[in-house]
Parts: C-alpha cells; sequence; structure tokens
C-alpha cells in the first residue's frame, strides 16, 4: 500500500505503512493517508462476526500494512488486545471483548448502546491504539536498531496513554506537552507522577492547540527532525487512525445481526444494516477513524461530531465555515480532553472533501493560518457533505451534567463528562429502527470533580489508582516557545 500526503509533495514516492509510522507529519506538513482506501465486503463483514477482537484487528490491520510479515502482524494484536490489559472492564467477564457493546435501551424507536473503549490501562479510548503503537514502534525499532524521540501533545488522555504504552520501551523516549492546569487532577497524576528516565512531561503554559502548534513546528524542522529522530503518537500519526478503526467494526457487529443471505451470497452492501455512530470530538481523530470505516465500506448511516462549547467542529459541519479561535478564545470546559479549536486530523476529512485535490487543500491550510478560518459553505463540496455521512451538535456544561444524572437514573451506569457529551448530541439525530452507537471515551474516574457535582457522589476507582494525587510529580513547566523546547529536547537526548 502507498501512503500519499493531504498536501501532495509527495505524490510521486512510495511510502510504506513503516515508513510513515516512524516519520508522523509528512514533510510538506500535511497529514499521510493511503493514494486509495481498501475496502470491506459484505462478506468479509459476515466472516469476521465471530473473531476475536485481536484477530479482528489483525484482519483490519493488514489492509493497511503490507511491509510487516503476517504472522508478526497477527501476533502484535495478539499480544496488543488481551483481557489482562482491558482489565478495567466495569462487567469483568466482559474484559476479552475488549471493547463490550452496553445497550442502554430504545429512545425514539432506536436501539442506544455505549461502545465501552476505555477499559485499557489509562482508562480512555485512546489505549486502543496507542498500546498497539507502542508494540509496532518497538517492533519497526529492533529490525532497524534506531531510536525514537517521541515527541506528543495533549489535552489529557493522549498523554498518559502514550506513556504508559512506551514506559520502558527499548530506543524510544517520551517528550510530552500538556496544557499546564487544564486538565483533572487525575489525568495530571497519571502523567506526572510516573518516574520513568525516559519519559518527559512539560506542561506549556497556554492550550492544547499551543501544544499541538508546537509539535508541528519541531516536526516542520526537518533539520532537527532528522538529527533528533523525532516521532509522534498524536493521530497526526496514520496507525494511530487505522487502529481507532478496528472499534467502528466491532461496534457495527455488535449492534446487528447476522445476514439471513448465506456466505457468498450477500447481494450488497445496501443490504447490510446501517448502524449511527456518535463519537465526542475535539481532535477529529476518533471519527476521522469511523469516516475511513465508512470510506471502506461499513454501513455506517450518521458519523454524529459531539462537541462542548469549544465548537469549532459543529460550525463547520452546520455551516461551511472552518473559524479555529485562538487561546482566549478557547473554553476550559468539563470536558476538557475536547478543549481544541484547531482539530488536526480535519485537514484528512477536507481532503476527501475535496475529492482528494492536493493543491486546494495545501491552499486552505495555508489559508488557515494565515486568516484563522476558511469558508466552504458556498462551495459544491459543502454542498455534499451530507453523502459522507457526518452530521454535528454541540453541548453545553448543563446539558451534560443533566445527561450523566440521567443515565445514572434511567439505566444505572456512569458515564464520564465527554461521553455526555455524545449522548446529549446522539439523541437529537436518534431514527426509528436505525441502532445509534455512543462512543464511550473516558471513564468517569478521570474526571472525579465533575462526577461529584453531577451525582452528588465519587467513582469507583480501580485499586491501581489509588490516591494517584498523592504520589511524587515530575514535570517542567515551560512557555510555548519552539526554540525552548528544541533546547530541552536537545539537553535530554544523547
Ligand atoms: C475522553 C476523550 N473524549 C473525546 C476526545 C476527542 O477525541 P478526538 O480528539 O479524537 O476528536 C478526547 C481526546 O482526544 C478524549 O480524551
Ligand atoms: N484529546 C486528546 C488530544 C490529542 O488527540 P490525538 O488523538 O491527536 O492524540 C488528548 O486527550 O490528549
Amino acid at each position: 500500500m502507498n501512503y500519499i500526503s493531504t498536501r501532495g509533495a509527495c505524490a510521486n514516492e512510495r511510502r510504506t505503512f513503516t515508513d510513515i509510522l516512524l516519520a508522523g507529519l509528512a514533510a510538506d506538513g500535511g497529514l499521510y493517508l493511503p493514494a486509495v482506501y481498501p475496502s470491506i465486503t459484505p462478506d468479509e463483514l459476515e466472516h469476521w462476526r465471530n473473531l476475536s477482537y485481536a484477530d479482528l484487528a489483525y484482519e483490519v490491520l493488514a489492509k493497511f500494512c503490507d511491509d510487516i510479515p503476517a504472522k508478526d502482524l497477527r501476533e502484535l494484536t495478539r499480544r496488543t488486545y488481551t483481557a489482562q490489559i482491558y482489565r478495567h472492564a466495569r462487567e469483568s467477564e466482559k474484559a476479552e471483548q475488549i471493547t463490550p457493546l452496553k445497550a442502554l435501551g430504545i429512545e425514539n424507536g432506536a436501539p442506544l448502546y455505549l461502545l465501552e473503549l476505555s477499559n485499557g490501562p489509562t482508562l480512555a479510548f485512546k489505549d486502543l491504539a496507542m498500546q498497539l503503537l507502542g508494540r509496532l514502534f518497538e517492533y519497526t525499532l529492533a529490525q532497524s536498531g534506531a531510536q525514537l524521540n517521541i515527541l506528543g501533545a495533549t489535552s489529557g488522555d493522549t498523554g498518559s496513554a502514550a506513556e504508559y504504552a512506551m514506559r520502558g520501551k527499548q530506543g524510544v523516549r517520551v517528550f510530552m506537552l500538556s496544557p499546564h492546569q487544564k486538565m483533572s487532577s487525575f489525568q495530571s497524576a497519571q502523567m506526572y507522577s510516573l518516574q520513568d528516565p525516559n519519559i518527559f512531561n512539560l506542561a506549556v503554559t497556554g492550550v492544547f492547540d499551543d501544544c499541538q502548534d508546537l509539535v508541528k513546528a519541531v516536526s516542520n524542522d526537518h533539520v532537527f527532525k532528522a538529527q533528533y529522530k523525532i516521532g509522534t503518537v498524536n493521530s497526526i500519526n496514520w496507525a494511530r487512525v487505522v487502529a481507532q478503526i478496528v472499534y467502528y467494526v466491532k461496534g457495527w457487529l455488535a449492534a446487528t445481526q447476522p445476514a439471513a443471505t448465506k456466505l457468498g451470497q450477500t447481494s450488497g452492501p445496501e443490504a447490510l444494516p446501517k448502524v449511527s455512530f456518535c463519537v465526542p470530538s475535539g481532535n477529529f481523530g476518533n471519527v476521522c477513524a469511523g469516516h475511513i470505516a465508512r470510506m471502506m465500506g461499513l454501513p455506517i448511516d450518521k458519523l454524529v461530531v459531539a462537541t462542548n462549547e469549544n465548537d469549532v467542529l459543529d460550525e463547520f459541519f452546520r455551516t461551511g465555515v472552518y473559524r479555529i479561535r485562538d487561546a482566549a478564545g478557547t473554553y476550559h470546559t468539563s470536558s476538557p480532553s475536547m478543549d481544541i479549536s484547531k482539530a488536526s486530523n480535519f485537514e484528512r476529512f477536507v481532503f476527501d472533501l475535496l475529492g482528494r485535490d492536493a493543491a486546494r487543500v495545501r491552499h486552505l491550510f495555508h489559508q488557515l493560518e494565515a486568516n484563522k478560518g476558511f469558508d466552504l459553505s458556498g462551495s459544491g463540496d459543502f454542498a455534499r457533505i451530507h453523502q459522507f455521512g457526518f452530521v454535528s451538535g454541540r453541548s453545553s456544561h448543563q446539558e451534560r451534567m443533566a445527561t450523566i444524572q440521567q443515565t445514572y437514573a434511567r439505566y444505572a451506569t456512569m458515564i464520564d463528562t465527554h461521553t455526555a457529551d455524545g449522548l446529549t448530541v446522539a439523541r437529537r439525530y436518534l431514527e426509528p429502527g436505525v441502532p445509534m452507537v455512543v462512543l464511550e471515551t473516558a471513564q468517569p474516574v478521570k474526571f472525579s470533580a465533575a462526577m461529584r457535582e453531577a451525582l452528588g457522589r465519587d467513582p469507583e476507582r480501580p485499586a491501581a489508582f489509588a490516591k494517584i494525587e498523592e504520589l511524587p510529580m515530575r514535570f517542567e513547566v515551560v512557555p510555548p516557545d519552539a526554540q525552548i523546547l528544541k533546547e530541552f529536547i536537545a539537553a535530554h537526548t544523547g
């Protein structure tokens, strides 16, 4: 499989999966994606019904990764997706499902589900891709004997997922940028309490977007990037997105019944039931994986983009205007991991929306830097947006509190603030007979203060995280300055 950049610079060069795994951002500042999306056929879907999560992950990944031997790739997925690693399942007997589908009930004639994605080591959906990424890095670096210095940005969950996945990995160091004092105390403690010598936490005096801009600024300094072997674990890294496609397939299989027709006789994708997914969104990485699953042929009806008060994405899907906010215009909310105003992966979707016209994408994203936005509202491209299944909505603090309370009262289920944003918005798009799967992106314990406000009680805390906030913390406070960051990296690699 050949990979290209959304900005077209390397259109004539061949790039394999393992090339782009270590490269992160493309040299022209764009994002990598496959030259052609592979497809998922109705027969394959039926064959995949009884596979374990690990083997399903292998089938999906193998479509994108043809430069790792099949035997090794299968071994990697089998070591990654185990009940032992996904041990924080609320119903322990379901841990081996990795992403159990929980039926809430029927609302407005639509079966409503939660897809539990946060049963991994750090209690957020990021583990599902990051645990695999850690193993892929280790495998690839072992082949070449090379080193990798990972530079990442987090609004709260990517950071801990990456650090837990990379702890003690040979040849890997992690430099993780987080917005100073903007994460929950549990999230900060998960990262800052790690004392491993290959982990460096840098608390940036700014918002998540400042952290992400720093990652891009350093990655776009090609000399520095090559000298210090900089890679990334954010969803600008294509491997993150691919690993996230798997749970859309798993969710679709769990929410539908086997086709009535015999294998080999299923008439076509239109004969298969459709499922809608609602995705709490910030950096657009999670829902981008849903978009790609849909482009591959997974029968997805709607992809509902749910934002919090930082509603840049909702504004775009409603109006066609993409208007990023500065730090002062980015709110600090009770779903802090979604406090993002400049969504990295959005560029991958715009590439598809514009018919994969890399020159236009390059122009638009340069315009974005200069004018803080772009407007597709009058274009024929935006008129076609619903062909991609996207709809959107925004949730407020009051709405997420009310949704947490109702879900607890009606379904005896405690959901975190981000999942509550998803459920709030999903309810606006229910259709009789179409299952609606809301992605559960984190466990409530990560946001105890907000949960206490909503329910007057603390969420349950796995024993592994008892008193985590009281552990000694190791982090450095730094300004949002790329030069200072480069000096820090240079001083801590050697
Ligand atoms: C708990 C949680 N929910 C939702 C999101 C938003 O996901 P994405 O950035 O992939 O849109 C994040 C951060 O990525 C998160 O950590
Ligand atoms: N919400 C994320 C932000 C980074 O997203 P990513 O998917 O690009 O890694 C976080 O929790 O850090």
